[in-house]
């Protein structure tokens, strides 16, 4: 009866019903540091709901801090990993939190981080096989976040490696995978051909090039969805560019359909946001170890 829910809980993460997804990682305040001052939270939120962000994910008390009608139309998924960028191996992610509490806190899905090629890869992996069996008993998504990271990865943008990935995260039981793009970017569509699941593009352009661009060169690989945080929250408008974004995701719009630059963004109901003008958020995270 339980596993009913995991169904349920993933259509819930696309909120086209597309099977498309653009999450917006806000676990960085953990890895890195203050994404925002805490009295801008809920500014962030409303300007990445309003955009048309599909799910955000943040750890476990955070979840205490968000407004629920901030998160009306857009998926919380729990972050069940942790390290920060002060640790003796920033690679060595524990897990912190467990799927019955996310499942209390309301959560449509749960993430787990694994670091292939770190010093503590094997823990990482029973950590992503134990959640992923607690997913099943209790009907919740499981999104793997699976990196080439650690002393033992040479190129960490090789096709065949990141095909690898892909399928450790699908046969330990993940529903869907997030990981680095392959370079040069058209041959993401390897690793997309060799995954059983849904693949989403952690993170922004690796050069740091335009983000539309860049998220409609990925999604024509055939990844089915991107997970952008820094180079949203940290925008100038980041409702402008996630509705940019959404438009990728959801294919209605491709390079260049950015909406106005007072950051009207249509939501998946038609409905507009209204502009959110140009709020800065200020940030010192630009790099880090999320
Ligand atoms: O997947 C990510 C963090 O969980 C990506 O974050 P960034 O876009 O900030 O690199």
């Amino acid at each position: 009866m339980l596993k009913a829910g995991k169904p349920l809980r993933l259509r819930r993460l696309s909120l086209a019903g597309d099977n498309r997804y653009l999450f917006v990682p806000l676990d960085h305040s953990v890895s890195d540091g203050p994404l925002v001052p805490a009295g801008q939270w809920d500014d962030l939120l409303r300007a990445l709901v309003d955009g048309g962000a599909d799910g955000i994910i943040v750890h476990k008390g955070r979840v205490r801090a968000l407004a629920p009608e901030i998160l009306k139309s857009c998926a919380l998924v729990v972050h069940l990993s942790a390290s920060t960028a002060c640790a003796a191996d920033v690679d060595a992610k524990v897990l912190v939190g467990d799927v019955e509490e996310a499942l209390r806190l309301g959560a449509d899905a749960v993430s787990v981080h694994v670091n292939i090629g770190s010093d503590t890869e094997g823990q990482q992996l029973a950590d992503l096989g134990a959640v992923a069996r607690s997913c099943d008993d209790w009907g919740m998504p499981l999104i793997a976040m699976i990196y080439p990271r650690g002393p033992r990865i040479e190129n960490p943008r090789d096709p065949a490696l990141l095909a690898h990935l892909v399928n450790v995260a699908a046969d330990l039981g993940a529903d869907m995978v997030k990981t680095s793009v392959a370079l040069p970017l058209d041959r993401m569509a390897e690793v997309v051909a060799h995954s059983p699941i849904p693949v989403l593009a952690a993170g922004g352009p690796p050069d740091g090039s335009d983000l539309i661009e860049y998220g409609t060169a990925v999604m024509a690989s055939g990844c089915q969805g991107l997970a952008v945080g820094r180079r949203i929250f940290s925008a100038p408008s980041p409702a402008s560019l996630v509705a940019g974004l959404a438009a990728v995701v959801h294919g209605r719009g491709g390079a260049g359909s950015t909406p106005g630059d007072n950051g009207q963004a249509t939501r998946p109901d038609g409905t507009t946001n209204g502009g959110m003008g140009m709020t800065h958020y200020s940030t010192t995270i630009v790099a880090g170890v999320a």
